[in-house]
């Protein structure tokens, strides 16, 4: 599998990357999780913008300007206080499971604006927004130098591990640098088919991917990346952003554990 190189971690690689997420409502909550998110074994955060309280509630796309003011300033704060970790930016529409939304050109102009500040070293783009946004959003990030996640989530369902395939495929052929599924089980049979899944992606020889089954359930798919492909899972500190989240220091002891087993029958 081809691997990723964001600073100092190398995704795709070894042991699956830990992302806690900031979910904070203000500024001061934010970096407030951005300094916990710093001392803990968390190799990069992801802060996600959409639990950032909008100037106004349910006239985001009306404010745009003050909300991309707002934004970027928060960003620049959170790069500082993060220092040499990776940071993540996502605006997870609700659609997608996230707490708010904005039409597909807002959506753009944020993910562009937050690209070319370059405080983000990656930008989550949920690929639903259609090829002609998302493409123009990989275009402006890659101008400078932000890697890309695409995303797909699924809060009601596990898709069949074809239809899973083909959207995983289909964001490597948009050229993002990672593309992630999240999914919801309702059976451990569907935990099985997430987990088929991302082992066949592993050997198709596109970038790295991301791929979690949510709530309890699915909580070994959070766990098992270095045996099956994943490479980074999400986890918790005070607040978790998706059901079935691990905190951070139970996944960072779990991981370990496993990457050495595997390394076992090398020595
Ligand atoms: O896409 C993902 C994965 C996630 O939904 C999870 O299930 O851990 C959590 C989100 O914050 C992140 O953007």
């Amino acid at each position: 599998m081809k691997t990723l190189e964001i600073r100092n971690l190398t995704l795709g690689a070894g042991r699956p990357k830990i992302c806690a997420p900031i979910v904070g409502k203000t500024k001061a909550e934010i970096l407030e999780e951005a300094k916990a998110i710093y001392k803990l074994p968390a190799d990069m955060a992801e802060w996600r913008v959409d639990f950032l309280q909008p100037i106004t509630e349910d006239r985001l796309d009306q404010q745009l300007e003050s909300y991309l003011d707002q934004v970027l300033n928060i960003l620049a704060a959170l790069r500082a206080c993060l220092q040499d970790k990776p940071l993540l930016f996502t605006f997870r529409t609700t659609a997608e499971g996230g707490e708010n939304a904005l039409s597909p050109e807002n959506y753009t102009r944020l993910n562009q604006a937050a690209a070319a500040s370059t405080f983000a070293d990656l930008l989550d783009v949920e690929v639903s927004v259609g090829k002609t946004w998302a493409t123009q959003i990989i275009q402006e990030a890659h101008s400078h130098g932000t890697a890309v996640v695409g995303s797909s989530h699924h809060f009601q369902r596990t898709p069949p591990k074809g239809e899973m395939i083909s959207l995983l495929r289909n964001m490597q052929a948009l050229g993002v640098d990672i593309s992630k599924i999240a999914v919801m089980p309702s059976s451990i049979q569907d935990v099985l088919t997430l987990l088929e899944t991302t082992a066949e992606m592993q050997t198709n020889g596109g970038g790295p991917i991301i791929t979690m089954a949510m709530s309890s359930l699915g909580g070994i798919s959070r766990l098992a990346g270095e045996y099956f492909g994943s490479a980074v899972t999400f986890g918790s500190v005070s607040n978790s952003s998706a059901p079935g989240q691990i905190p951070v220091e139970d996944l960072n002891t779990i991981l370990n554990i496993i990457h050495s087993n595997l390394h076992l029958d090398k020595k």
